[in-house]
């Protein structure tokens, strides 16, 4: 059996991992930790997912549980999950982070402590995100230097980061396809005298409204047609299964930085 440890407890989608994890066949919760400040802490997990009392009661410390898990999925925020990269580096457990916004230097930092420990690092662990970068791969290569690239994505008014993680990824993969290096071409939002648009360049939209999960759109205009891949989340429960998925499919990988790709053999 599994020992699972989820981080942001209280969180939206610390509360939907609660439940996946619970649901899961392999797999049980045996801690839960949120900020120590929380009025929270104490209360049972369970109640906090709505599920009633599992006997697991919310802690503010890491470290007063780490002999109590063996793999953490942390969906918190850059700084505290770079916290819990050294307190896991140093304890040896395995680690499923879906955190987003860390900055390219703060990635480095993930990518040196899976050389000790095994960790799976994805901006999305929904099944059909996954599949929608291998098509977008294919779309690239197949419609080239021909069609200008522009990224959509619309989330709930609560997320604090922009563009989202999984946009950003999506524009990786479709700049790698085509040899561009994404932080030369990425355009950010426009404004003003923008000038005509730069064939190579990849544009970047974020819509913050509402309660939507999580929608994100790849357009690719050329003159005569365009092609969209899109993907729309309705339920956080997707990103949620896909994370125990991936804390089940650590447990027999030696120490080294994997994403959902690899989880799911699309590698
Ligand atoms: N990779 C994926 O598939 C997905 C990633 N995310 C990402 O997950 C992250 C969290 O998203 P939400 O759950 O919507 O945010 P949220 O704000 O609802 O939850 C974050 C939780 O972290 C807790 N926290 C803050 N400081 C802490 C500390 N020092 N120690 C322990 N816990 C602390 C907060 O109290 C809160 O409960 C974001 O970066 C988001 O982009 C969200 C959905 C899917
Ligand atoms: O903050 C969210 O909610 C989400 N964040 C992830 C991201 O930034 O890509 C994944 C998902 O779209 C939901």
């Amino acid at each position: 059996m599994r020992r699972i440890a989820v981080m942001g407890a209280a969180g939206r989608m610390g509360k939907i991992l609660i439940e996946a994890v619970e649901q899961a066949d392999g797999a049980k919760l045996t801690a839960a930790v949120d900020r120590p400040d929380s009025s929270l802490i104490g209360a049972d997990a369970g109640e906090l997912a709505a599920l009633g009392k599992i006997g697991v009661v919310l802690a503010g410390d890491l470290g007063a549980v780490l002999d109590q898990f063996d793999v953490l999925i942390d969906f918190t925020h850059p700084s505290v999950t770079l916290k819990n990269l050294e307190v896991c580096r140093q304890a040896g457990k395995a680690m499923v982070i879906g955190t987003t916004g860390f900055s390219v230097e703060e990635k480095q930092l993930l990518a040196e402590a899976a050389k000790q420990i095994p960790i799976v690092f994805a901006a999305n662990y929904s099944v059909g995100v996954n599949l929608c970068l291998k098509l977008l791969d294919t779309a690239a290569r197949v419609l080239g230097d021909e069609v200008d690239i522009e990224i959509i994505e619309a989330h709930h008014r609560h997320k604090v980061d922009a563009p989202s993680g999984t946009a950003l990824r999506m524009g990786e993969v479709v700049a790698n396809a085509l040899g561009r290096d994404l932080q030369k071409v990425a355009v950010y939002g426009r404004e003003g005298q923008t000038g005509a648009r730069e064939r190579e360049t990849i544009g970047f939209a974020t819509v913050r409204a509402g309660d939507v999960v999580g929608d994100h759109t790849v357009l690719f205009a050329a003159d005569g047609e365009r092609v969209e891949i899109t993907h729309k989340a309705s339920s956080r429960m997707t990103f949620a299964k896909g994370a125990v998925r991936a804390a089940l499919w650590l447990q027999s990988q030696p120490a080294g930085l994997y994403d959902m790709q690899d989880v799911l053999g699309l590698s």
